[in-house]
């Protein structure tokens, strides 16, 4: 399918239109390498554990991923707890440093929005409101579907499809005619289930594993796609 004939286009946040996952990785790293390394007798937290457990994934969700993968079994308060001090460091670090757009998104957000075709983020993050806000994007959407509105209507994080099975519902738009714009495995995994057209945006996940998962073209920066 070529993009300006999708019914919709649905973006993923962190790191496909702002620089923000980034700061997500360097809170996660932050907090789960204290705790794991207070923990003890299991493998300490590495850059690979972000993209393999936490990239794209509610934040409950990819604390349990990786908490499973060191064997590590924690009451829910405690999982909870953990949930908090990271978005503490997220949030410090979003008002010391605030948030950097990609350029190369707007000028592929400017392009589709030209085409008239409808957009909207979905976002496995509560903070995805506040990020769109801070980088000036958020009244450029139709709906944004974030970890909040996930909760409320129950919907399974990615790679589950649900949040954009719903995002494409909200836009009256079919899932084999909507294109979903993605960076993380979880959020490419979960196109591909729901039967999406996928962009994949290699910010770090890597090409060849965007691919493997699902993607149907990866890109390294959204500009590429924009024509004349
Ligand atoms: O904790 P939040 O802000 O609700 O975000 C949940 C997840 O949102 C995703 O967009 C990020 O890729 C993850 O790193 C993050 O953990």
């Amino acid at each position: 399918m070529h993009l300006l004939e999708a019914e919709a286009v649905l973006f993923d946040l962190d790191g496909v239109l702002t620089d923000t996952a980034a700061v997500h990785e360097r809170a996660w790293a932050q907090v789960m390498s204290e705790f794991l390394d207070s923990y003890g007798g299991v493998e300490p937290y590495s850059v690979a554990d972000y993209y393999t457990h936490l990239d794209g994934k509610q934040r409950q969700k990819g604390i349990q991923s990786l908490l499973a993968s060191r064997g590590i079994d924690l009451p829910a308060e405690s999982v909870t707890e953990l949930g908090a001090r990271k978005n503490a460091a997220f949030r410090q670090a979003l008002s010391a440093e605030g948030v950097q757009v990609f350029p190369g998104s707007v000028r592929f957000l400017d392009w589709i929005q030209q085409h008239g075709i409808p957009v909207a983020v979905v976002s496995s993050s509560r903070n995805a409101p506040a990020v769109l806000e801070a980088a000036g994007l958020l009244d450029r959407f139709v709906t944004v579907v974030d970890g909040t509105v996930a909760a409320e209507h129950d919907l399974p994080s990615k790679p589950a499809p649900d949040t954009y099975e719903y995002g494409a519902k909200l836009l009256g738009a079919a899932p084999e005619r909507t294109a979903i714009i993605e960076d993380a495995v979880s959020g490419v995994a979960a196109g591909r289930a729901g039967n999406f057209w996928v962009v994949g945006v290699d910010r770090g996940a890597g090409s060849e594993t965007l691919q493997q998962h699902g993607a149907d073209i990866v890109v390294g920066d959204l500009g590429e796609l924009v024509e004349a």
